[in-house]
């Protein structure tokens, strides 16, 4: 929307001294806001002026007339910019009327039938402020104006549906459905009823959603992913923070799941996403993007005292084994607001919080739905971001609109860690270790454990070293096979190695002409892809493996249920088998 300012009134400039002006400060003395306001918006001095040189001539009546008057110009203007959508403008004009409404209701004596008018006309500005404050995403604060005007009239309609507005942003979905209840009083009156429901069924859904997990995003996905993403609760399911084995602070299951079952959903503390330029995107680019997402978490901090407290008990890669164990509890939206400000979050923590924490949303080990290709997201997700790295994890992440949704990418037992892979697993241990350099740390998991200790065995480099000469895939997974044997690898082991060159397999198994050659010498890809996926959970890649070679027999529907167990594990309880079938387009 386009939109030019009123004439005479250059808000940014003169009101810059005034934007601090807060409610809860004890108010000025009428006569001094009346000038000091009449002068900031350029109305009608003449009246002021007279207050201030014969300031102790005119009688008490005359300067709450001239108050009056000042405050009808003030809130016409105000409800201008409201609906101008300037709301910026229109918090700082609202700002010097509830001051001067407030000052006019405790320092000067009233009528009660004026007082009562004063009151109506406090509680509305309260709400309007409300109302611009959370279009600027100042959810604290527009919280605090609307308690206030309910303080002073209980059932106020305009602050309750503000309250129900920012409850509902801020993912406090039971709150918010209480309040809108309470708004369905007056709802009809108020020619509102519809608007009401509409807000009456969306948080009921939402607080389901966060009970329960239960999500399903099927329609959405049949559909072709078109149009607006679903809304999404927060919910946090069987899960809790403990201390890690890998390193510092880890997630981890608090029963046994099964693959798919959802983990958490979260919404970002910010998000930032642009289209880079393919290839020949350059660094530049991405340092625009990650400057505005450094940006817009600090915008967030500087509104949120949830969100300072939550970035402050993030680790910043130092003592990481050393830092508190938060309890799960603290992330639940409803959780109570912290006001204390005493954590020390100086720009260059910050900083150092955001190079930890911070995920890219395409990565391969994601899965992105609703998003136009080439788009590059990068994030910041509080719960989530106590998810160790594993090279072979057990858990995935999707991404849809702001939201980060972790489920199960195998079983989980009770009491097992948590975790995904911050960068691509299907990788040999050397290539892995240089990932996970760039991310600051050495990668402690299992399964570089176990390679690590296998890193003596000469024929292992030197199957890796010729699949990156070029040598025959074929005959790659041949020799890792026979080694295997030798070496009595067994279990999840054979499948941590299966993994590390998990592009031979595939090259292997979708090539007729290797498959004529080493077929008959190299397990099935079935078991191969089963023994994969038990030791390092699903991946498209092992899927497209798996239907291929079903496109190629003749399958009933017992083969059928492989791929959608591993479709499970991709995609969580999100989508229905239907929607799933048609989503791996089998
Ligand atoms: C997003 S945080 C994960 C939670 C973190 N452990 C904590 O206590 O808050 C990422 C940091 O955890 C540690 N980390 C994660 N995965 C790891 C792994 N596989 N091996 C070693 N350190 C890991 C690294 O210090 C990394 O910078």
């Amino acid at each position: 929307m386009t939109v030019t300012k009123p004439p005479n009134l250059n808000l940014n400039a003169t009101l810059k001294e005034n934007t601090t002006t807060e409610v809860t400060k004890k108010p000025k003395s009428p006569s001094f806001l009346v000038t000091k306001i009449s002068i900031f918006l350029g109305l009608t001095l003449t009246h002021h002026q007279k207050i201030r040189t014969s300031n102790m001539r005119e009688d008490e009546q005359q300067q709450l007339q001239t108050a009056e008057e000042l405050m009808q110009q003030l809130r016409s203007k105000a409800t201008e910019l409201l609906l101008r959508e300037e709301w910026k403008e229109s918090v700082q004009v609202y700002t010097q009327f509830i001051g001067l409404c407030q000052s006019q209701i405790t320092e000067t004596k009233q009528e009660a039938s004026q007082l009562s008018k004063l009151k109506k006309s406090l509680c509305l500005a309260l709400s309007n402020r409300a109302e611009a404050r959370s279009r600027l995403r100042d959810f604290d604060d527009a919280l605090r104006d609307c308690e206030q005007a309910l303080k002073i009239e209980s059932s106020h309609f305009k602050a309750l549906l503000c309250k129900g507005k920012i409850l509902l942003s801020l993912n406090r979905y039971s709150m918010a459905l209480d309040c809108f209840k309470e708004t369905l009083v007056d709802a009809q009156a108020s020619g509102s009823l519809e608007t009401v429901n509409g807000f009456l069924e969306k948080s009921k859904k939402l607080e389901y959603q966060s009970r329960t997990g239960a999500l399903d995003l099927s329609d959405w996905i049949l559909n072709g992913l078109r149009g607006k993403c679903p809304e999404l609760a927060e919910y946090i399911g069987a899960v809790q923070i403990s201390k890690s084995e890998i390193s510092g602070r880890g997630l981890f299951a608090t029963k046994n799941v099964e693959a798919g079952t959802l983990f958490l959903v979260t919404k970002a503390i910010a998000t930032e996403r642009g289209i880079l330029s393919g290839e020949n995107s350059n660094e530049n680019e991405q340092l625009v993007m990650w400057k505005n997402f450094i940006d817009k978490v600090m915008e967030s901090i500087s509104k949120r005292q949830r969100t300072r407290h939550l970035i402050s008990i993030l680790s910043s890669g130092d003592n990481e084994d050393e830092v508190e164990v938060p309890d799960v509890s603290a992330f639940r939206p409803e959780a109570e607001e912290r006001r204390s400000s005493n954590e020390k979050l100086d720009m260059g923590k910050i900083l150092s919080i955001l190079d930890v924490n911070s995920l890219v949303e395409d990565a391969i080990s994601a899965k992105v739905l609703g998003k136009n290709k080439g788009l590059y997201g990068v994030g910041l997700w509080a719960l989530a971001s106590f998810i160790n790295h594993s090279c072979s994890p057990n858990a995935r992440r999707v991404h849809v609109g702001d939201y980060i949704i972790v489920h199960a990418s195998r079983d989980v037992k009770a009491g097992k860690e948590i975790t995904f892979a911050y960068f691509d697993m299907l990788l040999p241990l050397e290539k892995r270790k240089e990932m996970s350099k760039t991310w600051g740390f050495h990668c402690k998991c299992k399964r570089c454990k176990f390679e690590e200790g296998m890193s003596s065995k000469q024929e292992l480099s030197e199957i890796e070293i010729g699949l990156e000469r070029g040598i025959d895939a074929g005959n790659a997974v041949f020799r890792l096979e026979e080694n295997m044997k030798r070496w009595i690898v067994r279990g999840k082991e054979k499948g941590y190695l299966r993994a590390s060159i998990w592009s031979a397999y595939a090259e292997t198994y979708g090539s007729e002409r290797l498959m004529k050659r080493w077929g008959k010498r190299i397990p099935a890809a079935e078991a191969v892809v089963d023994s994969v996926v038990e030791a390092v959970g699903s991946d498209e890649r092992m899927l497209k493996v798996l239907i291929e070679g079903l496109k190629g027999s003749s399958c009933g529907m017992p083969e059928m249920e492989r791929p959608i167990k591993l479709g499970k594990g991709l995609y969580g309880k999100l989508v229905k088998k239907q929607a799933l079938k048609s989503l791996l387009e089998i």
